[in-house]
């Protein structure tokens, strides 16, 4: 029996980057989380303690903070680009790189002013960390200069007051659930979809494409008669597929945040489907893959 190294990366996880750009008196702001993880000849390190291929965690880090102020940050795919082809472009030993974004929306505060008149509209440099979902990204740059991109978003909690069955279930000896024909359907949807190689079409930058994705998943979930989460989950994927073509697979993680009607007949109540208890756990866990049929290989696309 001989033991050898197993699969491994190392790097600096959840580097908090702020950027602001400053427009005359406007200024923008850029809230970023940022991980970096590389892979390449990390023998010697892990056998003999021999660091001379290891770009430390710190100048990762460094690198991260000194790129934001070199080339700015615009959409979060392209600065992963720019960071994970750095890294394996320029140290030898490093032959892969994975770099995650995720993105922390913020709103500018609105100036008060009566009837709306000199002074009305929003602050210039005063903001309100947004009550929006997280945009997310992950990049794999790799020596055989592959890069692949999957852009995502989290913490997007939706709800449908009605257009949400669920009957026609499985039953054995444990099974107490009634079906319905009228319940609250609500999730927080955690999305990711992969772009293909070639990236966004011409037109389409990722900004773009963030949010029409977005929007696609909405508006499917809003406008599909659920007969199931699952269901409901595939109407998002495909509906994603059909409108954008820049995107081979879409996958999505939804938590069924069930919504109980409370039994008010002890105080004398009926309730006719509007007094609810928001349970908070256990849920349900609807995960799936969407996918064109001629997808290409993810290769370590999702990892
Ligand atoms: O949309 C649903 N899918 C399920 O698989 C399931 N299971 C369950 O108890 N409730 C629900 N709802």
């Amino acid at each position: 029996m001989r033991v050898v190294l197993g699969p491994n990366r190392y790097g600096k996880a959840e580097v908090r980057l702020v950027r602001v750009v400053r427009d005359g008196g406007v200024h923008h702001l850029k809230d970023l989380t940022v991980s970096t993880a590389l892979s390449g000849d990390m023998e010697a390190v892990h056998l003999t303690g021999d660091n001379t291929a290891v770009l430390p965690t710190d100048t990762q880090k460094n690198t991260v903070y000194a790129f934001a102020r070199k080339h700015g940050v615009a959409e979060i795919e392209d600065f992963a680009i720019l960071l994970a082809r750095h890294y394996v472009e320029s140290q030898p030993a490093v032959h892969h790189a994975r770099v995650s974004v995720e993105e922390h929306f913020w709103d500018r505060i609105p100036v008060p002013s009566a009837g709306g008149g000199p002074g009305a509209g929003d602050r210039r440099h005063s903001f309100v960390r947004s009550g929006r979902e997280t945009r997310t990204c992950l990049v794999h740059h790799d020596a055989d200069g592959t890069t692949t991109v999957v852009s995502g978003l989290k913490d997007l909690v939706v709800l449908n007051s009605t257009d949400s069955e669920f009957s026609g279930f499985a039953e054995d000896e444990y099974t107490t659930l009634r079906p319905t024909a009228d319940r609250v359907l609500a999730t927080e949807v955690s999305a990711r979809w992969r772009h293909l190689p070639a990236g966004p079409g011409k037109a389409a930058s990722y900004g773009e494409s963030y949010d029409e994705v977005r929007r696609h998943l909405v508006e499917a979930f809003a406008g599909t008669y659920s007969l199931s989460l699952q269901q409901t989950l595939y109407a998002m994927g495909e509906r994603v597929l059909n409108a954008r073509d820049e995107i081979c697979e879409v996958r999505l993680v939804l938590p069924n945040k069930h919504h109980f009607t409370v039994d008010l007949t002890p105080f004398g109540m009926d309730n006719p489907n509007e007094v609810f208890h928001a349970a908070d756990r256990p849920y349900g866990l609807i995960e799936g893959a969407v996918l064109r049929d001629d997808a290409p290989e993810a290769r370590f696309s999702w990892e």
